[in-house]
């Protein structure tokens, strides 16, 4: 760890009360600073913003020259998709002591601020807001929460064995494309490996035995999720300004992916009766719930694994040495534990430190919003700043993760990082769920539910990649292909 370190923290933030707006002095000892930063002109100024954050910068230059500029881990910025009836103003959160206050539930509230400064139609969602938008003071969301703890905890012995049956044919499919064109998409298939195991999991469905014409698809449930999030995302398909104008200046409408959608409500209500029969304890409508675990597969779950699972190969693949020391630990593990089951993977603290830091390196989900309920002062490490009730604040994930005062040599890709008791202490500061990883997701918070759940998939895939081949190797960068891979000799 990296020194200075400060000491943990669970609140950095001072309410400052009295309500009504009015601005109360706290004391700090830092010194205390405006949130530097313009917004420009009316609309212009976003515009340009929104050209500099998707083409003329990039995202992470964008952040890193208003950090350099201001000298300020805490700026202001207007986030996509800035269009003339959203406010696109925020106050963006680069470093881990201001990012707190992102889940600090006595300053913030996290009311429709899941996709940042807009909310796409709830026509995509049955006319209904979903779990991941509401604030935890508002009754559904506990009900909610509770009901998708109680799916994840009813599938808990289903997720090993169809992950292995999913990659197992993974790997055919693999090797049978690298036989036939020399390499092969994983990122595709990744997707489709976690559709069908959150569908076997989350809904006791097995999908081979669903009718192909009843058969939801994991292209059509990323379609769904990826239009209705491209307004914030940048997909560079085109040349700029086409790209700006095709997919950021009007938001998509859902009749687009509205078949897709419709088959998969269906498909919920007539094979997923199981998972549905059990939201009645929690009071949940029929409806609600099967809208509600849609959302939890496919945007939560399938939208997050799409580019977890590939960024893990990525990382990995691009070392053959720490492909090998992996591989010695899994199967080392495996043989002492008489297979891969639950003992064998609680015994490959390598590959559970790598997979932290994979999600520390690239956090798949970078940014997480909540609106400041009160005024109060927030404080970075080495500032203090007004922060007025109203105001939306952005964390930044990947700037978070790489917090020099906390992670030493934070932009070097270190597997062993999360290791021994140190490594451990880390976790504290492991915030890619919007939560830490050392405390519990709860129905009073708006931490990922499945924030043990998605490392231990991470950790499989690299179990079962490592058991099945002694290595492999990806196509030319950035690549999604596997160029080779390495039956195991052992
Ligand atoms: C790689 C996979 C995943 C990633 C990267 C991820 C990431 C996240 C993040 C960052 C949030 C907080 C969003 C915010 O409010 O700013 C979140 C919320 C949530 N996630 Fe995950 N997630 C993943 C998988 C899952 C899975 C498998 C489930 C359940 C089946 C799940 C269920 C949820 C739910 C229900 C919420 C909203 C929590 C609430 O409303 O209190 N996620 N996730």
């Amino acid at each position: 760890m990296a020194t200075p370190v400060p000491p943990p923290v669970t609140t950095v933030n001072t309410p400052l009360g009295g309500g009504g707006g009015t601005m109360k002095q706290k004391p700090t000892n830092l010194p205390l600073r405006e949130v530097p930063g313009s917004y420009g002109l009316p609309y212009l100024g976003a515009l340009k913003d929104r050209w500099d954050f998707f083409y003329l910068q990039g995202d992470e230059a964008f952040f890193q020259t208003r950090k350099e500029k201001f000298k300020s881990t805490v700026v202001r910025a207007n986030m996509p998709p800035a269009w003339p009836w959203t406010d696109p103003k925020c106050v963006m959160l680069l470093d881990q002591k201001s990012y707190s206050s992102v889940f600090d539930y006595k300053v913030v509230d996290k009311t429709d601020t899941f996709a940042g400064t807009f909310m796409p139609s709830v026509k995509y969602t049955g006319g209904m807001r979903m779990c991941a938008y509401l604030d935890p003071s508002e009754e559904r969301h506990a009900a909610l929460k509770s009901f998708c703890f109680e799916v994840m905890k009813m599938g808990a012995s289903r997720w090993m064995p169809e992950f292995h049956k999913r990659m197992t044919e993974a790997f055919a499919t693999w090797e049978r494309n690298i036989g036939k064109q020399g390499s092969a998409d994983f990122q595709a298939v990744c997707a489709d490996v976690m559709f069908k195991t959150l569908i076997k999991s989350l809904m006791n469905v097995d999908l081979d035995t669903v009718p192909e014409a009843e058969r939801p698809s994991s292209g059509e449930l990323t379609a769904w999720v990826g239009l209705q999030l491209l307004p914030v995302v940048g997909p560079g398909i085109f040349p700029w300004p086409i790209d700006d104008l095709i997919f950021h200046a009007l938001p998509f409408s859902h009749v687009f992916t509205q078949s897709g959608y419709d088959k998969m409500v269906k498909f919920v209500h007539k094979y997923a009766a199981e998972s549905l029969d059990v939201s009645q304890k929690f009071n949940v409508s029929r409806e609600d719930a099967a809208h509600n675990l849609i959302f939890f597969t496919g945007l939560n779950a399938l939208g997050g694994f799409a580019i977890f699972l590939p960024t893990i190969i990525q990382l990995v693949g691009a070392s053959a040495p720490l492909q090998a020391e992996l591989r010695v630990e899994i199967r080392e593990a495996v043989k002492a534990n008489g297979g891969l089951n639950m003992k064998a993977m609680q015994a490959m603290p390598l590959v559970e430190s790598t997979v932290y830091e994979v999600m520390r390196f690239k956090p798949a989900v970078p940014y997480q919003y909540a609106r400041a309920k009160e005024d109060f002062i927030l404080e970075s490490h080495d500032a203090a700043y007004r922060i007025k009730k109203g105001e939306l604040l952005g964390g930044v994930a990947p700037f978070v993760l790489r917090d020099p005062a906390i992670f030493k040599d934070p932009a070097t890709f270190n597997p062993r990082r999360f290791m021994g008791k140190e490594g451990k202490e880390l976790l504290h500061y492991h915030i890619w769920s919007n939560g830490r990883q050392n405390e519990d997701s709860s129905v009073n918070s708006k931490q990922c539910a499945a924030k043990d759940l998605v490392p231990f998939i991470g950790r499989l895939l690299l179990a079962e990649l490592l058991i099945k081949y002694d290595s492999f190797s990806l196509a030319d960068k950035p690549s999604g292909s596997f160029s080779a891979l390495s039956p195991a000799t052992s």
